[in-house]
Parts: C-alpha cells; sequence; structure tokens
C-alpha cells in the first residue's frame, strides 16, 4: 500500500461518547463518526455516560456498553464510505484512572471472538466485574488518606508518582474493589485502564497499560519507570505483591511500538488489512497533547465533561495540587496537568436554570453566551464595586477538595463575605461568574508552570504562549473571549478544526507515528514536518489584554479567598459533624 492510500484511525473512548476519527498519512481528516452514550447505548440506563450511587459516592460505567459502541462506531465509518483494508495503523485513548476487571475465561474469549456476532454479545461474561469506577468517583476518601501516608506525606507521593492521592486514581480504586469485593477480585485475571481495554479489544490480546496513562494511578514511579513496591503492597494488601503485578502486567515504554496486529475479529468483520498495526493506546488527556506539535508554553485547556489544563515541558516538578505523568511519545518530556470534576456538567447545569431557547434555535447556549459576555467582568456593577465571586460544584472537587454545593461570594479585597441571596441576580449573573471562577482556578494554579515570553518588549507577565481550547466546549464563544481576558495568551486563543475530536486526532497522529516513524524520528519531528497551521487551526479570540488581565489579579485573589474560606468552613462542620458549610445553597 502507497503512503497516500494509507488510513490511521484514532478513538476517543471518553465519558460521554466514544469518538473515531480517520486521517490520512499527511494529516487530513477523512471521515468522523461518534457513538453518544446516552442517546445511542440500549440497555444500560446511564445519565451523562454514567450510573451513580450516591450514598456511596461512587460513580460507574457498564463496560458493555463501550463494547456496543466499538461496533457501532465502525459500523458508521465503514457507513460513511472508509474502506478498513486501507488502515494502516490504529490508536485510541480512554477517560484516565479507570479499572476494568477481566475475569479468568476473558483473554481466551478475547481471542477467539467470531466475526458473525457483536463484541456485546460474545464478551459481556469476559469480565469479573461488569463495570469501571468512573474518574467522577468520590467514594475512596479512605483509601486516599493510606495512598497518602503510605510514602510518608502526600508531597512524597506525588515526588514519586507525579500526583498526591485522588479519589479517581487506580489504586486507590483498587484498593477499596479488593476490599468490598472480594470474590470478584480473587476471580480477576487481568485489571486494564480504559485506554488499555480498548486496545486490547483491537487486539484480540490483553494489551499493555501506556507509559502516560499508567501515571494515573498513584502505583507507577515516574523517575524509575515501573511500579513502586510500598505502593503495590498497600494496593495488594500483602507484600507479595507477584498477584497484583500479574494482573496488572508491565507498562509499554515506547509509545509508538507496535502491540502487534489487529484481531482476526475485525479482519474478517470489517475488512480490515491483517498487517494493521495495534500501537500503545494512552490516557485521553495525554491523547489530547498530541493533536498539534505542541511547543514550549502553549497551553491546552479541554473543555470536556472534566475541565483539564495540558501543557507540556521538560520539568519535573511535582506538587500535591498539580498532575504530573509521562508525556506519551516523548522521553524526557512530561505532561502538566491540571483536571477539575465541575466541568461541562457544571457549566450546563446553569445553563439549564435559564429559560430554554427558543423553537428553532440551534445554539442551545446563546443564552447563557449572552449573560456571560453582557455583564461586567467578576459581576462588578462599576470597577471599584464588589466582585461576585462564586465555587459551582454539583460533584466534589478536585482542587480544592470540597463538598457538593454552590458557593456565592462577595469580595472587596479583604476577607471574603458570603452573599446574601438579594446580591446575586439569578440565574443571569451565574453565567459569567461560572466561567470565570473556573478559568480563575486555572489562573492560580498554573502560576508555577508558566513564563513570560523570552523576548519580551510589552512587559508581559509570565503565562502562556497561545491557549488552544479543544473538546465539546471549544465549540462556545463566550468562554473563548473569557478565556483570553483571565489566562491570557501572548499571541491568542485557538481552536482546532475538528475541536471537539481533538482527543481522538491525537491518537490517529500516535498511529501516523507508530507505523511512519524512521528508527530515531520523534513524534514532534514527524508531526510537526506534516501540520499546517493555516489548515489545522483558527484564531478564536484575542489573548492577552493588559487591561483586563491586570483587573483579573483581583480576581485570582478572590477565588483563591472563597477557596480558604470554604475549606475552613468545610473543616469546622466536619468536626462539628454538621453537613452544610457556609455560602452554600
Ligand atoms: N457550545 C457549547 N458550549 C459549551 N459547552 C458545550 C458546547 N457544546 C458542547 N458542550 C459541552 O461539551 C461536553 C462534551 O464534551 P466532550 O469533549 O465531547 O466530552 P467527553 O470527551 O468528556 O465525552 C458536554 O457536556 C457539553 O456541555
Ligand atoms: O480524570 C481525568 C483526568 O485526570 C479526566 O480528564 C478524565 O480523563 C475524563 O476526561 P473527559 O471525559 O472529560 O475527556
Amino acid at each position: 500500500m502507497t503512503h497516500e492510500s494509507s488510513l490511521y484511525l484514532g478513538f476517543d473512548l471518553s465519558t460521554q461518547q466514544l469518538k473515531g476519527i480517520a486521517i490520512t498519512s499527511k494529516l487530513m481528516v477523512a471521515c468522523e463518526a461518534v457513538f453518544d452514550f446516552d442517546a445511542d447505548a440500549t440497555g444500560f440506563g446511564i445519565k451523562k455516560g454514567v450510573l451513580t450511587n450516591e450514598a456511596e459516592r461512587e460513580v460507574y460505567a457498564p463496560v458493555t456498553m463501550w463494547l456496543q459502541a466499538i461496533d457501532a462506531v465502525l459500523q458508521r465509518l465503514q457507513d460513511k464510505g472508509i474502506d478498513f483494508s486501507r488502515v494502516r495503523g490504529i490508536s485510541g485513548a480512554g477517560q484516565q484512572h479507570g479499572s476494568i476487571y477481566w475475569s479468568q475465561h476473558g483473554e481466551h474469549a478475547l481471542r477467539n471472538l467470531r466475526q458473525g456476532k457483536s463484541l456485546e454479545a460474545q464478551l459481556h461474561h469476559a469480565f469479573s466485574y461488569p463495570y469501571s469506577p468512573n474518574w467522577m468517583d468520590s467514594s475512596t476518601e479512605i483509601e486516599m488518606g493510606k495512598f497518602d501516608r503510605q510514602l510518608g506525606d502526600e508531597t512524597q507521593l506525588a515526588i514519586r508518582t507525579g500526583s498526591k492521592a485522588h479519589h479517581r486514581f487506580t489504586g486507590p480504586q483498587i484498593l477499596r474493589f479488593r476490599s468490598k469485593h472480594p470474590n470478584e477480585y480473587a476471580n480477576t485475571s487481568r485489571i486494564s485502564l480504559v485506554s488499555s481495554f480498548l486496545a486490547s479489544i483491537f487486539l484480540g490480546k490483553i494489551a499493555p497499560i501506556d507509559i502516560a496513562d499508567a501515571c494515573g494511578m498513584n502505583l507507577f514511579d515516574i523517575k524509575t519507570g515501573s511500579y513502586n513496591q510500598e505502593l503495590m503492597t498497600l494496593a495488594a494488601g500483602s507484600s507479595d505483591t507477584s498477584d497484583l503485578e500479574s494482573k496488572l502486567g508491565h507498562a509499554a515504554a515506547d509509545g509508538g511500538g507496535s502491540l502487534g496486529d489487529i484481531s482476526q475479529y475485525f479482519v474478517l468483520r470489517y475488512g480490515f488489512n491483517p498487517s494493521c498495526t495495534i500501537a500503545p493506546f494512552t490516557g485521553d488527556n495525554p491523547s489530547t497533547i498530541l493533536s498539534l506539535p505542541l511547543r514550549p508554553l502553549d497551553a491546552i485547556v479541554s473543555l470536556g465533561t472534566s475541565t483539564t489544563f495540558l501543557m507540556s515541558t521538560p520539568h519535573y516538578k511535582p506538587d500535591p495540587a498539580v498532575h504530573f505523568m509521562n508525556h506519551p511519545t516523548t522521553p524526557g518530556l512530561y505532561m502538566f496537568m491540571l483536571c477539575y470534576k465541575n466541568g461541562g456538567l457544571a457549566r450546563e447545569q446553569i445553563r439549564d436554570a435559564l429559560p430554554p431557547a427558543p423553537p428553532g434555535s440551534s445554539d442551545r447556549w446563546s443564552l447563557f453566551n449572552h449573560h456571560a459576555t453582557h455583564t461586567r467582568p467578576l459581576g462588578a456593577s462599576i470597577e471599584s464595586s464588589p466582585a461576585k465571586i462564586a465555587l459551582y460544584f454539583p460533584r466534589p472537587e478536585i482542587v480544592p477538595n470540597v463538598h457538593t454545593g454552590i458557593y456565592r461570594y462577595t469580595y472587596t479585597g479583604q476577607q471574603p463575605t458570603v452573599s446574601s441571596p438579594s446580591t446575586w441576580k439569578l440565574p443571569e449573573d451565574d453565567c459569567r461568574a461560572i466561567i470565570e471562577s473556573q478559568l480563575l482556578s486555572l489562573r492560580l494554579r498554573s502560576r508555577g508552570i508558566v513564563a513570560p515570553p523570552s523576548e519580551n518588549p510589552r512587559n508581559v507577565p509570565a503565562q502562556p504562549r497561545r491557549i488552544y481550547l479543544v473538546g465539546g466546549g471549544s465549540q462556545n464563544t463566550a468562554i473563548a473571549k473569557l478565556a483570553g481576558e483571565i489566562l491570557g495568551g501572548v499571541e491568542g486563543v485557538y481552536r482546532l478544526d475538528v475541536g471537539g475530536n481533538a482527543c481522538a486526532l491525537g491518537s490517529a497522529y500516535k498511529a501516523v507515528w507508530a507505523v511512519e516513524r524512521k528508527p530515531g524520528e520523534k513524534f514532534e519531528d514527524l508531526i510537526g514536518s506534516r501540520w499546517r497551521e493555516e489548515d489545522f487551526i483558527e484564531k478564536i479570540a484575542d489573548g492577552y489584554q493588559e487591561e483586563i488581565y491586570r483587573y483579573y489579579e483581583k480576581g485570582v485573589d478572590g477565588l483563591e479567598a472563597v477557596e480558604r474560606d470554604v475549606l475552613k468552613q468545610q473543616t469546622q462542620d466536619v468536626s462539628k459533624a454538621g453537613t452544610t458549610g457556609a455560602g452554600q445553597v
């Protein structure tokens, strides 16, 4: 097959959809297809891609729903005219941290798939437990504490693994799973992450965990490139960690190495070429940073179900407030990440409190955007009047680690005070305030990683060079405008032409690199030489504007003070065994 006719596939198994994209060797998009779990899946009763058990703060997804999605997305790509015999390589990504528990006969079932039946029909018994704990899960408070203490404190854990302990991380989840479901754990032959689960399906055998996605487990020592013995001892419940080690398997060190050829199931059912290469699949955030040749000081803000802030950096500066992960393709680089549980769904709740869009209106966000951009910055009626700052946490947040609630405050530069209900015009004022508080948190917590431009005649303060918005929310013009005002961005705010599908695109790029790289050729060099800025991205908003950027310093200080107050109230409430905190509505 010539390079001209070659195709590469990338997949993104995220919270609310499975997305697939086909691209050419020259990185041109040939086709996209989506399977939306709420709209398209049958038989699972999920909402926004997940099931919940509020009593235990559990959030989880049915694994067989994802199997249904894989067949459907392939069928949709084929229906749109994609000839799978032209596909030379496949890679993909999964929502991070989720774990899948294969039963003792799971791998046998995977190796012996018949073309005439769906994946769902053949693999629904392949798991010792039918659900995958989701990244929004908050059930592991006790386990999280144990992980933070295991190496001394949370700083030590962050130094070794790139992150302090988090509810959603796979190590604390395995620890809880082992004690809550001892029989299912005993019957588990292998544990996959969502990314390696998806790779396993395409490979027809259990795929290794990826070098970047392994960093979302609180188990993997970034410096040694192997599982940390003390953390494995905690998760396994024994100093003999061999059973857990064999369940997890080794991590694949080369993000562009071949895991093997595609499973016969896909060759016979969909007409794939038998020599189509399966490259390692990674986490959805590591894959997103591969969707363009990201330069130092460029930042990606991913507006999916979660909100994440991503940068690629050679500097490993672990800190309990942030995440560092191995870069998915390039040894010596790391991915810096901030992650929020309250991203897209929290914004949707504010939007849905507004009157519905008029019939026939194609943009469900137009009223929300109108209110977000027709109020003054920080909701202040004049520049010197008090700022309105609020936290919107329908789910317990990651940073700060705050319980669910909406916390509205008034801030004058001194100690913030809980707002009286009459101070806010609701729900209108919430539209700007939610975007502002989410972006102010990114500015506050990325301060340690950004820098001023090297040539700096305008004396620009430390900030990203460019901001790239990706994910579903990247379509939103109000968010783009406020992102430039609050986060800056010396060169402006940009969007990819397939903005909502950046994560799957990054995986497709990885597949191109895995198959076509010359010995030693780096991902950045191969993709950089084929990437055409003028065709692939567009500028959607101004970046750094001195006056408004400086005004929002008050917002950063205010947000920090509000978070401190909410945390203080929460601690007092816990010690009084109370339930609600100040400002909570
Ligand atoms: N125009 C828009 N403005 C704001 N948010 C949007 C818009 N379009 C889609 N979204 C948000 O995008 C989210 C889905 O993003 P997506 O990146 O596909 O999620 P995931 O990858 O987590 O499944 C939805 O929850 C929705 O709120
Ligand atoms: O937990 C994290 C990252 O640590 C989330 O970012 C998940 O990876 C889910 O991502 P989306 O579905 O929002 O893309």
